[in-house]
């Protein structure tokens, strides 16, 4: 439903997308992983068409994304700059609503909307941040579209909020499966939810994986320098670090054996993708240590 060959996206002359290929065979709940400035709700809205690719090709649900009748009408993307009309109250917009998205649930928008404790009078350009951030999040998974692009869906929202809305998008993902992509930095909270990381770096797709194998790719070794140091030739090393007299490999992940005085640790998936998206210009300490040292 979502083909995407050799896509390239610039600003100018900015290159953001130098290559991004992947396809989307069936529905689905898709993290959208990357360093800030990555280029993630650029992809996002390319594929919801609003925006035209510089080269490749976007297809989605079988036709060109840009500015496509076909796509408008399957795909939604929700993302911080929503607006509606300000003349409207939030009842109203959820009542027209259906007008747009043939599969509108318009009774679970209205009872989701009371289970958050706002308002169906307000007007949306009054709601906090938090608030409009669960209104557009109730109003994209209300919509059933069948391409659901979320783009930071939880930026804004408490803890608790957050809690109830990964709920929402995994209960209505089951009872109506559709493919939905979510742009997210809180990947720890998301891992349950999601099936597959698409993660991008520098411009192309990193890695697309089910979350358990992405989470397996690589590993923590920890011991003493002397220790570890002799088999690290037999790994690809990410990033190695020394506090004292404790030295770290992340490595990636294989099956050879280690010797008792070196502990292999699990990572968690959002570490893993923070791996491999770590610039090899070092880290903040290293900024400090030199400050520090007055260099
Ligand atoms: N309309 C635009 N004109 C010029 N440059 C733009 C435009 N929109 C985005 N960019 C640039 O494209 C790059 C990617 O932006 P984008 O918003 O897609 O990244 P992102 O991965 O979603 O970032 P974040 O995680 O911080 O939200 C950034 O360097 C941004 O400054």
């Amino acid at each position: 439903m979502i083909f995407c060959e050799q896509l390239q996206k610039r600003y100018g002359k900015k290159v953001i997308l130098a290559n991004v290929s992947f396809q989307i065979g069936e529905p689905k709940i898709i993290g959208l992983i990357g360093r800030n400035g990555v280029g993630k709700s650029t992809l996002l809205k390319i594929l919801a068409g609003h925006l035209k690719p510089s080269n490749g090709k976007v297809e989605v649900v079988g036709k060109r994304a840009f500015q496509n009748l076909t796509v408008a009408a399957n795909t939604i993307l929700i993302e911080d700059a929503m607006t509606f009309p300000t003349v409207l109250t939030l009842k109203e917009i959820l009542h027209i609503a259906p007008r747009f998205y043939a599969k509108f649930a318009l009774d679970l928008a209205f009872e989701l909307l009371e289970f958050s404790g706002i308002s169906h009078k307000n007007h949306h350009h009054q709601l906090s941040k938090g608030q409009k951030a669960a209104f557009d999040l109730i109003y994209g998974i209300a919509s059933r579209s069948a391409v659901t692009l979320l783009d930071e869906p939880m930026n804004g929202m408490d803890e608790t909020i957050r809690d109830d809305m990964y709920r929402v998008i995994l209960k209505d993902f089951l009872a109506h499966p559709r493919i939905l992509i979510i742009s997210s930095h809180y990947l720890n909270e998301m891992e349950h939810l999601i099936e597959d990381i698409l993660l991008l770096h520098e411009g192309q797709v990193e890695l697309f994986a089910p979350v358990d194998e992405v989470q397996n790719l690589a590993v923590r070794l920890v011991g003493q320098k002397d220790n570890i140091e002799p088999y690290l030739a037999n790994y690809e090393v990410l990033l190695t670090r020394e506090n004292g007299p404790i030295f770290e490999a992340i490595v990636r992940n294989n099956d050879l054996p280690l010797p008792p005085q070196v502990r292999m640790q699990n990572l968690s998936v959002s570490d893993v993708c923070k791996v491999l998206t770590t610039s090899k210009g070092g880290s903040v300490d290293d900024i400090y240590r030199s400050s520090e040292s007055g260099a």
